[in-house]
């Protein structure tokens, strides 16, 4: 089963990546997805590698945002695709079965592309608004999220679904209710005074049925 717990990183600089990323780790996050939108392919190699050693010594699952190749050279555990990223079809020749690929959804239609194209999760958002992805889909919101939720479990579509934009841990009791399956998050665990107080108290409620 998939952590239900997924950080993604942020940071202008690979310094400030490996920052973020060693807190969260340290601090109790099991899965780290690298997304560095601006950094350029060298710092991009760079911080993959130390992150690829940081996560193998906290036994956490890494992934890369975009970088079909770069996982492959690093052999990170997977990849997230978006619509405007490598077709996930295509990454699934390049990286094999035993890879993580997540595919981006804002529509129960992306829903069920995604589907056809057999990635291992979703990540359905944005849910609410956030200034951390730049070019962001029109938001869904909770009540939108429960009428794609329920289509899915009516189309038996039982790919694990990760609420993402905007997510707070106020927000977790209604996203579990509707059956999600996990969230992502990335300025709620960035420069947070709290981080481990706050990764136990997420988990504490991620968890609360196992
Ligand atoms: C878990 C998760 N869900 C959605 C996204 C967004 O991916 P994408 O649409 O490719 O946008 P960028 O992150 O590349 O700006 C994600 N990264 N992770
Ligand atoms: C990377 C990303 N993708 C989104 C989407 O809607 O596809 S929202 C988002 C940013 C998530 O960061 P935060 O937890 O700080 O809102
Ligand atoms: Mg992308």
């Amino acid at each position: 089963m998939f952590s239900k717990l997924q950080y993604i990183s942020q940071g202008n600089t690979v310094e400030q990546q490996l920052y973020n990323i060693h807190q969260a780790l340290d601090n109790g996050c099991d899965w780290i997805q690298m997304r560095f939108k601006n950094g350029n392919s060298n710092e991009l190699f760079t911080l993959a590698e130390a992150v690829k050693i940081l996560c193998n010594e906290y036994l956490a699952t890494f992934i890369i945002n975009d970088k079909v190749d770069l996982a492959i050279q690093i052999n990170a555990d997977g990849v997230h695709l978006g619509a405007n990223d490598m077709k996930i079809g295509e990454a699934r020749n390049l990286l094999g079965n035993h890879k993580i690929i997540g595919g981006t959804a804002n529509t129960f239609e992306d829903i069920i592309h995604l589907s056809k194209e057999k990635c291992d999760y979703i990540g359905l958002g944005p849910y609410k608004f956030t200034t951390t992805k730049t070019k962001l889909s029109p938001i869904i919101g909770l009540e939108k999220y429960k009428r794609i939720l329920s289509k899915m479990q009516e189309q038996n579509i039982q790919i694990p679904v990760y609420a993402i934009g905007g997510i707070e841990a106020n927000d977790i009791d209604n996203l579990l209710k509707i059956g999600i399956h996990g969230i992502a998050v990335s300025k709620l665990l960035t420069n947070n005074p709290f981080t481990k107080e706050l990764i136990i108290q997420l988990n504490e409620k991620l968890y609360v049925n196992f």
